[in-house]
């Protein structure tokens, strides 16, 4: 049984062969290969993307979906161990995920980052919990460590976009928010481009370094793919010659004081807001790149996010191809041994 929750579930080979697989079947239908499969959907946070792809997946591959979401319609949930479950949450993980593994056959679950410590985060205790109390396939759909979904996707559409990746310069740019939001999405491009062996460059003002457990993952796996990861506080700098720019808005490095601190961090750099004249250090042909929901003339100009520049929606239908071959993959690694015939 195969979980797929953090790109270590993958490694450099199978971030690459979900990736050309992807193209495959973009370019090849593969029909009705989920016949008879019922995917799980549990939700701690709200979705458009990725709970619209797995749905569409699902249906246009020949299965079915379910989707729950946790303290609104099903019960909130508990995940630590250890503790009297006196609070607000009448439903612990343990359970929760024994109970789903019995009627579905991959159990896809979001759960954003609580952004109270960082260290936590990187621990990512409720991805890991349902990991160990799941008798199915655990998918993620964004934990507080990993967007491991979208980083695959991000890596499908610079492969699309760029050819071979080997050497590519690509940049991270941090970019200004009102307020701090979860590193999964940073901390997952930085590491599939790193195993898909691009040159990653990471730009953020000073205070909001990615962790560093993160940062050393991607060095490893840059070594072994022949990528290259840099890390500087000035964003023109990091843009010289890039082919790609990712504009994304992510938090300080925790714990901070108090929020309100955090928050005045997140709009104190409003120039590194992502526009034309970022882009303009670039490749002419650079496109820009963004996860969505992205806030139009905070987070990016919305006339870079309305030209031909934009790669945003076409990162959003790779959502759809990356989650097919992962799910496939999923019922795969179960054949023969599904918990409901
Ligand atoms: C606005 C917000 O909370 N964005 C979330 C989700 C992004 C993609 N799923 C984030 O930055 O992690
Ligand atoms: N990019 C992404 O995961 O989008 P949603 O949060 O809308 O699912």
């Amino acid at each position: 049984m195969q979980h797929m929750t953090h790109i270590e579930d993958l490694g450099m080979e199978g971030v690459h062969a979900v990736v050309e697989q992807a193209m495959t079947w973009k370019r090849q239908h593969p029909g009705r290969h989920l016949e008879d499969v019922l995917l799980g959907m549990l939700f701690f946070n709200p979705s458009l993307r990725t709970r619209a792809s797995f749905e569409a997946v699902m249906a246009r591959a020949g299965g079915q979906s379910m989707v729950l979401e946790a303290g609104k319609g099903a019960w909130a949930m508990e995940h630590r161990d250890g503790v009297a479950m006196d609070g607000e949450r009448p439903e612990h993980v343990r359970e929760a995920a024994a109970v789903l593994s019995r009627y579905v056959d991959v159990l896809a679950v979001r759960a954003f980052a609580g952004l109270m410590d960082d260290a936590e985060d990187e621990a990512d205790p409720v991805m890991r919990a349902f990991r160990a109390h799941a008798t199915v396939p655990v998918i993620s759909m964004e934990s507080a460590r990993e967007h491991l979904c979208q980083g695959l996707a991000d890596v499908l559409t610079l492969r699309e976009r760029l050819g071979p990746l080997q050497g590519q310069p690509v940049t991270l740019s941090w970019a200004p928010h009102i307020k701090p939001l979860p590193k999964a999405v940073p901390n997952s491009f930085l590491l599939s481009a790193a195993a898909a062996g691009c040159q990653v460059r990471v730009a953020h003002p000073p205070g909001f370094e990615l962790p560093a457990g993160v940062r050393r993952q991607a060095e490893a796996l840059a070594a072994q793919s022949g990528g290259e990861v840099q890390y500087g506080h000035e964003q023109l700098e990091a843009m010289a010659g890039s082919r790609a720019v990712y504009a994304k808005a992510w938090g300080p490095v925790l714990p901070l004081a108090d929020e309100q601190a955090a928050a005045a961090m997140m709009k104190a750099h409003p120039d590194w807001r992502v526009g034309a004249g970022q882009l303009a250090p670039a490749s002419a042909d650079a496109f820009l790149m963004h996860c969505l929901p992205v806030r139009r003339d905070l987070e990016v100009e919305a006339a870079l996010l309305d030209s031909g520049a934009s790669a945003v929606v076409d990162q959003a239908e790779n959502r759809f191809h990356v989650q097919r071959v992962l799910l496939d993959m999923a019922m795969q690694s179960i054949a023969g041994r599904r918990e409901v015939a």
